[in-house]
C-alpha cells in the first residue's frame, strides 16, 4: 500500500498542511473498517511517542486498520502556542531523523482550563512534570468555573506530505478519581466520570486523541 499511496500523494498538487475537524463519532476497528490496501500490506505506521499511554490509545483505536509501531524518539518540542505547529514540526523532524520509509504520527495534546486562561495549554507536559496533576486540581478548586478543553493534534508525515488532524474533548475540572488511564486523565470529568474511570475503549470513543484518530482513518482510508 504505502507505495500505491506515496505515487498518488507525489501527484497531488495540493501537498501541504491542513487541519480538518474531528469526527463527532469515532469509527473503531470493530466496525469493521479496514482500508482493503492497508489489509494487505505489511506496512505500519510509526508513532512516535515516549508516553505509553498515548500509544496504547492509538494502538487500540487503529487495530485492524493499520499496525501501529511505538517509537520513543525525542522530538524537538518547539516553543509555540500552536499545537499543529509543533505536531507538524514533530512528525517532519522524526520523519528526517529515523531511519525507515513508514509513515510518521505524532501526536500533541494541551489541557485548556478556562478559568486559567487556558493554562497550561501547550505547556501541558512540564507542567505535570514539574508542578504535577493534584497541584493543578489544587490550583483549580477554589475558581467558580472549573470548565477545560483538552485538545490533541496529530501530525502525519510521510516525507512527501504532511497532514494535521485534530480533536477535542469538553470537560470539567474535579478533584481525582480513577486509576486506568495516564496523565491528566484523573481530574478530567466528562458526563460524571473521570477519563481515569474510563476503559480504554470508552475513553477513546469520546476523547480528544479518539476523536482526532477518527479524523485521520477516516482520510487515511481514502488514500
Ligand atoms: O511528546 P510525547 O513523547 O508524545 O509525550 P507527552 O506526554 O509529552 O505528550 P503530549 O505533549 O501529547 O502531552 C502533553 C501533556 O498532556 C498529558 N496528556 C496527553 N494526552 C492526555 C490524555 O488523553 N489524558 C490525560 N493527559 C494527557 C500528557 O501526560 C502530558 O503531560
Amino acid at each position: 500500500m504505502s507505495g500505491t499511496v506515496r505515487a498518488i500523494w507525489a501527484a497531488s498538487p495540493d501537498s501541504w498542511s491542513r487541519t480538518r475537524n474531528s469526527s463527532p463519532l469515532p469509527r473503531t476497528a470493530t466496525d469493521g473498517y479496514i482500508p482493503a490496501a492497508a489489509a494487505a500490506s505489511n506496512m505500519a505506521i510509526r508513532f512516535v511517542t515516549g508516553n505509553d499511554g498515548k500509544a496504547r490509545e492509538a494502538r487500540a483505536y487503529l487495530d485492524g486498520i493499520e499496525a501501529v509501531e511505538q517509537v520513543p524518539y525525542d522530538y524537538t518540542e518547539i516553543q509555540s502556542d500552536s499545537l499543529e505547529e509543533i505536531a507538524i514540526q514533530g512528525a517532519e523532524e522524526a520523519h528526517a531523523e529515523l531511519e525507515g520509509e513508514d509513515p510518521i504520527l505524532v501526536g500533541d495534546t494541551g489541557l485548556f482550563v478556562d478559568a486559567l486562561g487556558g493554562f497550561p495549554g501547550p505547556y501541558s507536559a512540564y507542567v505535570e512534570d514539574t508542578v504535577g496533576v493534584e497541584r493543578l486540581w489544587r490550583l483549580v478548586e477554589p475558581e467558580d468555573n472549573h470548565r477545560a478543553r483538552f485538545k490533541t493534534v496529530l501530525g502525519f508525515t510521510d516525507g512527501e506530505r504532511t497532514e494535521t488532524f485534530e480533536g477535542t474533548l469538553a470537560g470539567t475540572i474535579v478533584s481525582p478519581r480513577g486509576d486506568d488511564g495516564f496523565g491528566y486523565d484523573p481530574i478530567f470529568e466528562f458526563n460524571g466520570q473521570t477519563l481515569a474511570e474510563m476503559d480504554i475503549e470508552e475513553k477513546n470513543a469520546i476523547s480528544h486523541r479518539g476523536r482526532a484518530l477518527a479524523t485521520f482513518s477516516d482520510w487515511y482510508a481514502d488514500q
